[in-house]
């Protein structure tokens, strides 16, 4: 089996019920064949863009609690997301690591509670520009892969992205070299420890856009990608679905 075409978009905290116009519009022209699709809207809209998206596209969460219910205020649990119709949910995002010093530990324990739950864990790594600067970019991935995923992670149930800290929202891609350098090492350590970790795929993410999304669907190991800002609107997502689809 080879690893599945992934392209996958993060809302991140973006959009109210009035957004979900654009599925409709993404819906309309999707390509029929060549990739999954997923986007992963806010919590609030999971279950709405589910009904609004069946068939077409899978819908998942940006994060999960590792316990299955309990006194978690503002948390949501797995099994929460999974009844509002999502099968995927984000792990580790670095904005999650920062904004709530999320570890690898944590990550770990998390993307367990997606595997009992049924729901694909796509699960982030990714260097800060200081660690990039300071050449420890791939020790850095390394340490997270094998912190941040579990025992028990398959290719059916995990995706990897690789988002490099400084290219996300900041319009800054690494060269293809680059991405080809961290993808590698990604798809030599998942291949190494899991069974079928040469089939898991790997997404790239950090201003992925129409523009450049095809020269980076080109490098070798990646699988797809995860789309932040150019998500929210069907005019940039779907050229970028459309890329996917054609490499
Ligand atoms: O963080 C990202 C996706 O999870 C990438 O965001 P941008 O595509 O906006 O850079």
């Amino acid at each position: 089996m080879a690893p599945r075409k992934l392209a996958a978009g993060n809302w991140k905290m973006n959009g109210t019920f009035a957004a979900l116009d654009q599925i409709d519009r993404l819906a309309a022209d999707l390509p029929t064949s060549g990739c999954d699709v997923l986007i992963c809207p806010p919590a609030t809209l999971v279950h709405a863009m589910s009904a609004r998206a069946a068939g077409k596209l899978a819908v998942g969460g940006q994060d999960c609690h590792a316990k299955t219910s309990g006194a978690h205020t503002g948390d949501i649990a797995a099994e929460q997301l999974k009844d509002a119709g999502a099968t995927h949910v984000i792990l580790g995002h670095s904005e999650r690591r920062t904004d709530h010093a999320e570890t690898d530990a944590q990550v770990a324990a998390k993307s367990l509670a997606a595997y009992e739950t049924g729901l694909v864990a796509v699960i982030c790594v990714g260097e800060t520009e200081a660690q990039r600067d300071a050449g420890e970019t791939l020790d850095v991935i390394s340490a997270q892969l094998a912190g941040s995923i579990p025992e028990g992670a398959t290719a059916a149930n995990t995706v990897i992205a690789y988002e490099p800290v400084w290219a996300i929202g900041t319009g800054r891609t690494p060269t293809n070299e680059q991405i080809a350098e961290v993808h590698a090492l990604m798809r030599e350590r998942l291949s190494a420890r899991f069974p079928d970790g040469a089939d898991m795929s790997l997404l790239y993410g950090g201003s992925v856009k129409p523009s450049n999304a095809a020269e980076i669907f080109a490098t070798p190991h990646v699988n797809g990608a995860l789309v932040g800002g150019a998500s929210l609107k069907a005019a940039d997502f779907g050229p970028i679905i459309t890329a996917l689809s054609a490499a």
